[in-house]
């Protein structure tokens, strides 16, 4: 059997965890027989994109994105479009698709899983001119992840704590909405187009998503008083927003959205601004990807 070129793409900053012992810990515990690996350090915001492009021109057949949502985003953009093989070794704060597809926190364990090389397609989607791969979306949480950008502590109790500041004085927005045709006005505090179920954390806004279905779950998060903020977190993480008055959901495969003015969204809990009109679409199967053998 032919040995498969892999290379590892390592964000240093993700998930606030150091990283420089990666390199070794896969040398252990790679299978050689199947693998020759590769390593590479990010630098800067946009480089895990460059890197994986140059290694999907060049022979690598495999990338894994050593990281958190947003690495991926960036490898996974690369990897699609050149017909690659992603794997994830989950380094995030959140680790949102990588928890969904129940790839494991632990290195050693997630290194098993890509020795196990299982493949599988899983859907992918886009919101305007860019590609997500768990969850992207507009309204509070945007806000707070372009806040959160400007924030040098990650982790998850530095995005706690400024998420709580922020809670107190974000302003609802109304949107109009277009899914699959059918049209709904709704003033949101969120909106997030979910392709797994969860932002990440195990917090499940889209508890029956799933990423082989060919649809995006819309959530819609009403406007509500905030000592409900407890029960919207206690639905989350309970897997319990399908039966929630806080939380509308409808399934659909093309959405359009115009909102009051031009705002910050987030793709895969990155920070961008865009304009009034979004347009969003889903991808049926467009990615390779390296799971446990977990069917969602
Ligand atoms: N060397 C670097 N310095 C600064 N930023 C970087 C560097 N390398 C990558 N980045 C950026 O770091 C951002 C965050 O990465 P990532 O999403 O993987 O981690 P996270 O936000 O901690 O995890 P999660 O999205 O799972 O919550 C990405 O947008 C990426 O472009």
């Amino acid at each position: 059997m032919s040995k498969s070129n892999i290379l590892f793409i390592i964000n240093p900053i993700s998930g606030g965890k150091d990283k420089l012992r990666i390199p070794g810990l896969i040398d252990a515990n790679l299978d050689r027989q199947k693998f020759n690996p590769n390593f590479a350090f990010t630098e800067y915001i946009g480089h895990a994109s460059e890197i994986a492009e140059e290694a999907a021109n060049k022979n690598f057949d495999i990338i894994v994105a050593v990281g958190g949502d947003g690495t991926i985003n960036e490898v996974g953009t690369k990897v699609m479009q050149q017909h690659k093989i992603l794997g994830i070794l989950p380094f995030g704060s959140g680790n949102g698709l990588a928890r969904f597809l129940r790839i494991p926190m632990n290195t050693v364990k997630a290194i098993k899983v890509i020795n196990d090389l299982r493949v599988r397609q899983i859907d992918t989607a886009t919101f305007n001119d860019k590609h997500f791969f768990n969850m992207a979306g507009m309204g509070f949480d945007a806000h707070i992840s372009s806040v959160f950008a400007g924030n040098k502590g990650r982790g998850l109790s530095g995005y706690l704590k400024l998420g709580l500041r922020e809670v107190l004085s974000y302003k609802p927005q109304t949107y109009h909405i277009v899914i699959d045709g059918k049209e709904y006005v709704r003033t949101a505090f969120v909106i997030s187009l979910a392709n797994s179920s969860q932002y990440g954390n195990n917090a499940h806004i889209a508890p029956a998503a799933s990423v082989t279905d060919g649809l995006l779950d819309i959530c819609i998060v009403k406007e509500f008083p905030m000592y409900k903020l407890p029960v919207l977190a206690y639905e989350m993480l309970n897997s319990k927003t399908d039966n929630s008055n806080l939380v509308e959901i409808i399934k659909g495969e093309n959405i359009r959205i115009r909102r009051p003015k031009d705002d910050a969204i987030h793709i895969d809990g990155e920070p961008f601004f865009m304009g009034q009109e979004i347009a969003a679409s889903i991808q049926p199967l467009s990615l390779n990807i390296i799971t446990p053998d977990y069917e969602g």
